[in-house]
C-alpha cells in the first residue's frame, strides 16, 4: 500500500483557551480512519526537551533565556520525533510550536523577533528540507479567546505554571503575537472561535479537516471531545 503523506498540525492559543480536549478526540478522529497519530506538545515531546520543559515552566529566566531552552527543545524534537514520523507517513499533532515562541516569548516577554525568526532558521531549515524553506506545520489550529474568559477557565482548573500566572496584559500582547503570525501566514492558519461549547468548538475543527480532504465527513461526525 502506498505510504500516507505526513500531516503535521500544530494547535495554538492562549493557556485556557481549550486545546487539550480536542487534540486527543482529533488523534481518535485519524485512528479511526487507518491513520498513524504521534500527539506530542511543545515545550516537550523527547526526553530531552521535556527536562527543558520543567526549567522553563518553573525556574526564573529571562526571554533570551526561555527562547534559547524552547528552541533546543524543538530542534531535539524535530530530530528524534516530528521528521521520523511525517516521513513515515504519519499524522503528527502538536500542542504549540513555533508560533507560540513568537506569541509568549516575542509579543509577551518584549523579545526581539528578528532573533526568534533567525533561530527559527537555524532549527526548522536544516539541510532535510527544501532549499530556503523551512519545516512549518501544514496546519495551525489558532483557538482564538478573549484572556478574560481564559483566565476564568484556568482559575477553575489548575494551579498556574510560570506563564498563568502571567496578568492579563500580558495574555493581551500574547493573543496580540498569534493575531500577527495568522496575518502573516493566512493559508496555514485556521482560526478556532473557542468561545463556544466544546461541541461547536469541535465542529469548526472538523470542517477544516474535511475542507482539506484529511477527514472523511462520516468519520468527524462520529468522534468528538471526551
Ligand atoms: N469550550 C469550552 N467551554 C468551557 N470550558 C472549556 C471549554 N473547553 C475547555 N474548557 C475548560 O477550560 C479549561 C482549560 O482547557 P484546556 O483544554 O486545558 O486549555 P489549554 O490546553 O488550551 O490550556 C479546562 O478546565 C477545560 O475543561
Ligand atoms: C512552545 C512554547 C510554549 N510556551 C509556553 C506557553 C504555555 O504557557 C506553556 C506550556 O504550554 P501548554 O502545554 O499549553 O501548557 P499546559 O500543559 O499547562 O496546557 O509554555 C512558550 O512560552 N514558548 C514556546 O515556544
Amino acid at each position: 500500500m502506498q505510504t500516507p503523506r505526513g500531516l503535521f498540525i500544530s494547535f495554538e492559543g492562549i493557556d485556557g483557551a481549550g486545546k487539550s480536549s480536542h487534540i486527543a478526540a482529533l488523534a481518535d478522529a485519524f485512528r479511526a480512519q487507518g491513520r498513524t497519530v504521534t500527539q506530542t506538545r511543545e515545550p516537550g515531546g523527547t526526553p530531552v526537551a521535556e527536562r527543558l520543559r520543567e526549567l522553563v515552566l518553573h525556574e526564573d529566566m529571562d526571554a533570551l533565556t526561555e527562547a534559547l531552552l524552547v528552541f533546543a527543545g524543538r530542534r531535539d524534537h524535530l530530530r528524534r520525533v516530528i521528521e521520523p514520523a511525517l516521513a513515515r507517513g504519519e499524522v503528527v499533532l502538536c500542542d504549540r510550536f513555533t508560533d507560540a515562541t513568537f506569541a509568549y516569548q516575542g509579543a509577551g516577554r518584549g523579545f526581539d523577533t528578528g532573533v526568534l525568526a533567525s533561530l527559527e532558521q537555524w532549527v526548522q531549515g536544516d539541510e532535510r528540507q527544501p532549499a530556503g524553506q523551512l519545516r512549518q506545520p501544514d496546519m495551525t489550529l489558532w483557538f482564538e479567546l478573549a484572556p478574560e474568559v481564559a483566565a476564568q477557565r484556568l482559575a477553575a482548573a489548575r494551579a498556574p505554571d510560570r506563564f498563568e500566572a502571567e496578568p492579563a496584559a500580558f495574555f493581551a500582547r500574547v493573543h496580540a503575537g498569534y493575531a500577527q503570525r495568522a496575518e502573516a501566514a493566512p493559508a496555514r492558519f485556521v482560526r478556532i472561535a473557542a468561545d463556544a461549547t466544546r461541541h461547536a468548538v469541535w465542529q469548526q475543527i472538523t470542517a477544516a479537516m474535511v475542507r482539506r480532504g484529511w477527514l472523511a465527513i462520516m468519520v468527524a461526525a462520529q468522534a468528538g471531545p471526551r
